[in-house]
């Protein structure tokens, strides 16, 4: 079988990692795919730039009609980022019958569907496995290995950033600033670390996960979002003093036929196995019906880890072209969809106040809880520095949304109470 000639969009820190995998792997791919791969063009910004890879520069190219409109190239790889421009990109290459490969969450988490839809159309190849937690083989996990199972729960760590940072904090203490940056400089970031850090990032992947877990279209603003930045010290600490690990936690959840999707910072007991998923590394717990709990771990960012995810795509659409069964495999979404509403969604939760320290002020804030129909698992009251001042820190049993919103609007109310600090979910107790 003759080469197949790929276009790769994008030659930064996954784009690199491509061009590594298709060098240094050549035997093994050539052995699954029976022809050889060759990258006829990349698509870069500047093409004088110093590469972390060594290739022949005659074939960066920064017109993009060079691969678009090039009849040999089979295949495109877009590995470049951004969305609008992205999509009328990979629009044409599709009409242009180019299979496509991408690890846009941006893009497909906003799009996906129309991209998706357009492809099998045109009898196209469209896949994404490196948008969803990077090297960790989960978008296959769920369309193949759990295809004939209901999934009812996805929980994930899915921004290696954000564990990143979180690790470091909790673990040594470092500054958000500075380990902000190293995530940066070993490409884990985005090329605006604002979607690692205030959720957004994490909730993409989740609309796609979601999507693809539930059979439903789950778009990005059917997803509550909260990111890492208001975490302060104190609260780690506090975690860490009631056997909790603080995490950036993805998660997709269906009673019946209403789910909820949603990204937060939240404690985990800490030996829930989500707990120990430190540093770039991702996981995502996966609860099928038939197959109980599952657990999806690796590497969700980085050069090598990300472009593992997109090289064995191509082999995917590669082997699909020897059979002549491209653009068949994407299913569209089976059921429409019903969001939780808050008086539907129960979890833990953790709160942590400064109080009058006055006779009497534990008890009425007690007190609230139970008329709410709330009770608490831990209770820690500490003086502070602040004179008349203390802390309570409170971790309530199972209760809705909707009363723990409640409870909130009334200790705001309340006199003596002189801030709500922080308040998280508490997720994964009783094993899940
Ligand atoms: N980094 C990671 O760990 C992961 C990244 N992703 C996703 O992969 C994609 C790429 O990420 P990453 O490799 O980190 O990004 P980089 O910023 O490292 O690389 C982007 C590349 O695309 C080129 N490029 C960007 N915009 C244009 C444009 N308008 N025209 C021409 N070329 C352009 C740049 O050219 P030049 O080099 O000349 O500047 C660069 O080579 C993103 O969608 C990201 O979200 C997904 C999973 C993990
Ligand atoms: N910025 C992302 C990269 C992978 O998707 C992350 O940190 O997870
Ligand atoms: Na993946």
């Amino acid at each position: 079988m003759k080469a197949i000639s790929i276009g790769l969009l994008g030659l930064g820190t996954v784009g690199s990692g491509v061009v590594k995998i298709i060098e240094q792997h050549q035997d093994k791919l050539m052995h699954q795919i029976g022809c050889a791969i060759n990258i006829k063009k990349i698509l870069v910004k500047d093409s004088a730039k110093d590469r972390q890879v060594a290739i022949d520069k005659s074939i960066l190219t920064s017109n993009v009609d060079e691969i678009l409109e090039d009849p040999e190239i089979d295949v495109i790889i877009e590995v470049m980022g951004g969305i609008d421009e992205t999509k009328d990109y990979l629009l044409r290459a599709i009409r242009n019958k180019k299979h496509i490969i991408t690890a846009n969450k941006d893009l497909m988490a906003l799009y996906g569907s129309q991209l998706l839809k357009e492809a099998t159309a045109n009898e196209c190849d469209l896949f994404y496995e490196a948008s969803v937690a990077g090297g960790i083989p989960i978008l296959r996990g769920l369309a193949d290995g759990l295809a004939s199972d209901r999934i009812t729960k996805m929980m994930g760590i899915v921004n290696g950033t954000t564990n990143f940072i979180l690790t470091k904090m909790s673990q040594d203490g470092s500054a958000y600033e500075e380990v902000l940056k190293e995530a940066q400089s070993l490409g884990f970031a985005e090329a605006d670390p604002t979607a690692d850090v205030s959720g957004l990032d994490a909730a993409r992947k989740m609309a796609i996960l979601s999507t693809l877990g539930f059979s439903m279209t789950i778009d990005l603003e059917d997803v509550t979002v909260q990111g890492i930045t208001e975490i302060s010290e104190e609260d780690l600490a506090y975690s860490k003093k009631l056997g909790y690990t603080m995490k950036l936690i993805g998660l997709s959840s269906r009673d019946g036929e209403k789910v909820e999707v949603s990204v937060q910072p939240a404690l985990l007991p800490e030996h829930h196995p989500l707990a120990s998923v430190h540093n770039e590394y991702n996981a995502v717990y996966v609860y099928g019906e038939a197959v109980g709990e599952t657990m999806f771990y690796g590497p969700g960012a980085g050069s090598l880890p990300t472009a593992t995810s997109v090289v064995s795509d191509l082999v995917a659409v590669i082997k699909n072209m020897r059979l002549g069964v491209n653009g068949r495999s994407a299913v569209a979404p089976q059921y429409p969809k019903t969001m939780k509403e808050p008086s539907e969604i129960h979890a833990k939760f953790f709160i942590r106040l400064h109080v009058k320290d006055e006779v009497g002020v534990l008890a009425k804030i007690t007190m609230l809880f139970a008329e709410h129909g709330v009770s608490f698992d831990k209770i820690l009251q500490l003086p502070l520095n602040e004179k008349g001042s203390s802390e309570i820190v409170l971790v309530t049993h199972h209760a809705t949304l909707t009363e723990f919103e409640k409870i909130q609007q009334k200790l705001n109310d309340y006199e003596m109470v002189k801030e709500i600090k922080s308040t998280y979910r508490v997720e994964g107790e009783n094993g899940k």
